[in-house]
């Protein structure tokens, strides 16, 4: 097997070091001369790279990822979205259960799981259905999904809300045996019906539905409340307001199980940008306004949200690029998250922020998704899951150059900071030099 070492490599603040990976672990940190590690690596192939000035962090893991496969093959399919994921520094992704069929049951959570190994790109990790079909009527078959082989832990009708109350009681009572965890998309259906985007002073002006913040925090409020009665595990999903970000934090302070992420577009985007009737910007939940994404930042920064999810959300051309009202909600994401996040920190905080981006983009989501092998320091020992950036690079976003089989990216044009250089998933290369390694 070949063994790689990184060169004068950046370790979250620590001085460069150098870096080896061999047999899937990272095998010594600056522990070893070059000349001693040359004789210890007879029989096998060294590859040296010069990683001076570049950043090395734990492989990113996403909690929330479409990969439309099974149903939705031509805007993406588990191959396409594991090579978005891992030129995007990912090396693991949570695959959401809105396919066709539904990943509702244990066959269709193996198969999802069984792809991704075969892509071998990125670890996917299937989220299953909550209820069957995602209708929110029964729940679906929690058990067999956790007992299966792709041991689920995490499940969501995300795309949906789980809005029946009696029902939200009861899977996370369900989940709370094998300390799994309910992933709620949080939207009040009665209060978003016929919504087109944040409900304000855009949406009056445009004349488009609008859905209020409060149908999102509704939700939230209640949810908090029942995952304290029954002692069990939420996670909400792409949190959007500020007043959300109030709730979790008075949730957390009494000791709620409850764990939060934010998307990277309501880091930076805002309802402004629906002027352009441009349905590249219609997403769920909408983007909504600066006091909110200065709240969602915020709250990042001090982790009442604990992670950046990209909620990728690739959508064919018919279904994106007509009149905003038939347009599907969503955006991508895999490609771009790190660089949107390491700008959005730069403005924050004056400087980069790589224990942070580290713990919320790779460590925090690991832990949450019970990923034992990802979100490791990168110390001897360690499985060799990990991202190579070159912080100082620049990167011009190109909806048609990206690896996802989708355009829908709302940064087409943009400069952004920082370039995926190489990933490694235990140990192996599955991007070098910025390029799909298969
Ligand atoms: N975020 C979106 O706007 N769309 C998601 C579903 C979802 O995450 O709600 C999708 O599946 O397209
Ligand atoms: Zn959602």
């Amino acid at each position: 097997m070949t063994a790689y070492l990184l060169q004068g490599v950046s370790l979250l603040g620590a001085a460069p070091a150098d870096l080896l990976i061999r047999d899937g672990v990272i095998a010594a940190v600056k522990a070893t001369t070059l000349e001693e590690l040359r004789r210890s690596l007879t029989g096998d192939e060294l590859v040296e790279i010069d990683a001076t000035g570049l950043v090395a962090l734990p492989g990113l893991v996403d909690l929330h990822t479409h990969l439309r496969e099974p149903g939705r093959e031509d805007a993406e399919t588990v191959h396409t979205g594991s090579r978005a994921a891992a030129l995007g520094g990912y090396t693991a992704v949570c695959a959401m259960a809105n396919t066709a069929p539904v990943a509702d049951t244990a066959g269709v959570v193996e198969q999802v799981f069984r792809l991704g190994r075969e892509a071998g790109l990125v670890d996917v990790q299937p989220i299953g259905a909550v209820t069957v079909g995602l209708a929110g009527e029964r729940l679906a078959e929690l058990g067999a999904m956790a007992e299966s082989a792709a041991t689920v832990r995490i499940f969501s009708d995300d795309g949906h809300c789980v809005h029946d109350p009696r029902l939200m009681r009861r899977a996370l009572e369900y989940v709370k045996a094998f300390d799994g965890v309910i992933a709620q998309h949080a939207e009040e259906p009665r209060l978003t019906e016929g919504a087109q985007m944040h409900e304000g002073e855009v949406s009056a002006r445009l004349g488009l539905g609008g859905w209020p913040a409060v149908a999102e925090e509704a939700i939230i409020a209640r949810d908090v409340l029942l995952a304290e009665h029954v002692g069990a595990r939420l996670h909400v999903c792409h949190v959007s307001t500020a007043g959300s970000v109030e709730i979790i934090r008075r949730a957390k302070e009494r000791g709620v199980r409850v764990t939060a992420e934010v998307t990277p577009h309501h880091l930076l985007l805002t309802h402004e940008l629906a002027s352009s009737y441009d349905p590249v910007y219609k997403v769920n939940p909408p983007l909504r306004t600066d006091a909110d994404v200065a709240a969602l930042r915020q709250g990042l920064i001090e982790g009442v949200i604990d992670v950046v999810a990209t909620d990728h959300a690739p959508h064919a051309a018919q279904d994106k690029e007509c009149e905003w009202a038939y347009a599907r909600p969503g955006m991508l994401g895999l490609e771009t998250a790190l660089p949107i996040v390491l700008g959005v920190l730069r403005d924050e905080c004056g400087s980069d922020s790589w224990e942070l981006i580290a713990d919320r983009m790779s460590i925090a989501p690991a832990r949450i998704a019970g990923l034992a092998e990802h979100g490791r320091p990168l110390t001897a020992g360690s499985p060799a899951n990990l991202t190579l950036i070159d912080p100082a690079a620049r990167i011009t976003v190109d909806p048609h150059a990206l690896a996802s089989l989708s355009a829908n990216t709302p940064y087409a044009g943009m400069t952004l900071p920082g370039r995926i250089v190489a990933t490694f998933l235990r140990g192996v290369p599955t991007v070098l030099d910025g390029k799909v390694c298969k």
